[in-house]
């Protein structure tokens, strides 16, 4: 994919892993500050602690950090995090919005010693950017090119010492020699349920909305592992909850709220569900192609395999196969469905059936 390319997104989704708009502006507000307060990944965060406090000591600049992971994890979270405790300011950016070397020029030569710059979505950068950006990470230098043709002369300029922060969900696109260049790379996972709990707590502190241990297990579990989306059902809850009761957010008062959203127990949201529920019982759990499936359900091809998919086969409730889509028992017994006899029996017991 190029930085011209986008996938399907899936905003609009009470579900969906992404985030725009309005929503930007009320995210801002449930940021952690600094590592402490930064809920999960503890691995990302003691290897960032390390790398952050040694450069702190030596009184220099901190490495290049590239942080890869889902939408919703994080990402941005940490970039700023990693400014703060290092007490340096933060310019953001992000590949789309560098179409031009020159652009990536004007922002480098701008910037102060010590400053992170943050560049969001780096597998999405211009070929011509990215290759400014190899010199100006390595040598803190960048060639700035004028005229045109024959007379073009490179005019070289030094850059003050800053650390980049890469950010991509897609670290599989990054070309290997800008992979290269980053010092440390935090794979950002998805959260189990308990670091969920402990986000919507946090979140629900900040937001002023009591909610109880029973109530956070509730929203965690519909949650996908993601902490966005886990922000974003407190907040539907909480409305729930001020409405339809005395604005405390019990487990019942999820419940309910989130079966009135349209988000089930598992966290599949009707998208999800019809998906499966076609699966199930016209195509009697599978095989049956993408396309066929995606005309069951009223849908693009492009959104079933890239929105609806992606979370369905994490849950190990749908599988693709050479021959096709496959539900897995577990999707039968989550739509509370009983196979009929002969159903291939998902979990690579079929020779053939599953993609090895
Ligand atoms: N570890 C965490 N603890 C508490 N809140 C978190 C944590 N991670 C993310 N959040 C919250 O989730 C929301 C989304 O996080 P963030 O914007 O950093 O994700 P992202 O990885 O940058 O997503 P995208 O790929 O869409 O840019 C924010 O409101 C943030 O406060
Ligand atoms: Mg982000």
């Amino acid at each position: 994919m190029t930085w011209e390319e986008q996938p399907p997104q899936d905003t609009g989704r009470l579900v969906g892993a992404t985030a725009e708009g309005e929503e930007l502006a009320a995210e801002a507000a449930l940021r952690p500050k600094d590592l402490a307060e930064f809920v999960g990944q503890p691995k990302v965060r003691e290897q960032l602690d390390l790398v952050l406090r040694a450069a702190r000591a030596r009184g220099g600049t901190a490495d290049h950090v590239l942080l890869s992971g889902a939408p919703g994890l994080g990402k941005t979270t940490l970039s700023m995090i990693i400014a703060a405790e290092m007490g340096a300011p933060i310019r953001i950016t992000s590949g789309p919005a560098i179409q031009h070397a020159g652009d990536l020029a004007a922002i480098l030569s701008s910037l102060a010693e010590g400053e992170v710059l943050f560049l969001d979505e780096i597998h999405r950068m211009s070929r011509p950017a990215e290759e400014m950006l190899y010199m100006a990470m390595e040598d803190f230098r960048v060639d700035v090119i004028v005229g045109k043709g024959p007379g073009a002369t490179a005019i070289p300029l030094e850059l003050p010492p800053f650390t980049l922060v890469g950010a991509t969900t897609r670290a599989g696109l990054l070309p290997p020699p800008l992979r290269d260049r980053f010092g440390f790379t935090g794979h950002m996972e998805f959260y189990a349920p308990t670091e969920l709990e402990r986000v919507i707590h946090r979140s629900a502190r900040l937001l002023d909305v009591t909610v109880s241990d029973g109530g956070a297990a509730e929203i965690a579990g519909r949650s996908r592992g993601t902490p966005r989306i886990a922000n974003r059902l407190l907040r539907r809850v909480r409305d729930y909850a001020q409405v339809r009761g005395d604005g405390v957010v019990t487990e019942e008062a999820a419940a309910r709220a989130l079966t009135v959203f349209e988000v089930d127990d598992r966290g599949l949201d009707r998208l999800d569900r019809s998906v499966l529920e076609a699966l199930l019982k016209l195509f009697g759990g599978g095989p049956v192609g993408l396309s066929t499936l995606a005309v069951a359900v009223g849908e693009e091809r492009e959104t079933v395999e890239e929105v609806a998919e992606p979370f369905l086969v994490r849950e190990g409730l749908l599988a693709r196969t050479p021959r096709g889509r496959v539900a897995t028992p577990a999707a039968w017994a989550h739509l509370g469905l009983t196979p009929p006899p002969g159903t291939p029996v998902a979990g690579g017991a079929q020779e053939g059936l599953f993609e090895s």
